[in-house]
């Protein structure tokens, strides 16, 4: 279901560290490249489960992660920001940090 910005706005304000560039919310995490890696494979095995796919760029010392909702065109669903909590998690057990 497609989100107003409103919406959008309140869900953001309880995600510190994602911003959102047009239809896309993205993070980047502080990370080596191996633990890159790792995290990765850890979120990988989450999106499979909920069938929401995230972007991935992996640099030698940063990760980062865009969402939107290819299905809808391009926009923002509520499970756009399931993903974005669910990747905070994923983070955090893998000592990522905030850039
Ligand atoms: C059939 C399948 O569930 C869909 O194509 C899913 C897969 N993963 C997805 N991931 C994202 N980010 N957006 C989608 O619209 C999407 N669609």
């Amino acid at each position: 279901m497609l989100l107003r910005d409103d919406e959008i706005e309140a869900r953001l304000r309880e995600l510190p560290g994602w911003t959102r560039v047009g239809h896309e919310i993205s993070r980047s995490f502080r990370i080596r490249y191996h633990g890159g890696v790792a995290m990765i494979v850890h979120v990988a095995d989450v999106v499979r489960q909920m069938g929401h796919h995230a972007d991935i760029d992996l640099r030698w010392d940063l990760v980062r992660f865009g969402i939107t909702t290819h299905d809808a065109g391009n926009r923002l669903t509520e499970a756009d920001f399931d993903l974005a909590r669910r990747i905070d998690r994923i983070a955090a057990a893998h000592d990522a940090s905030a850039l």
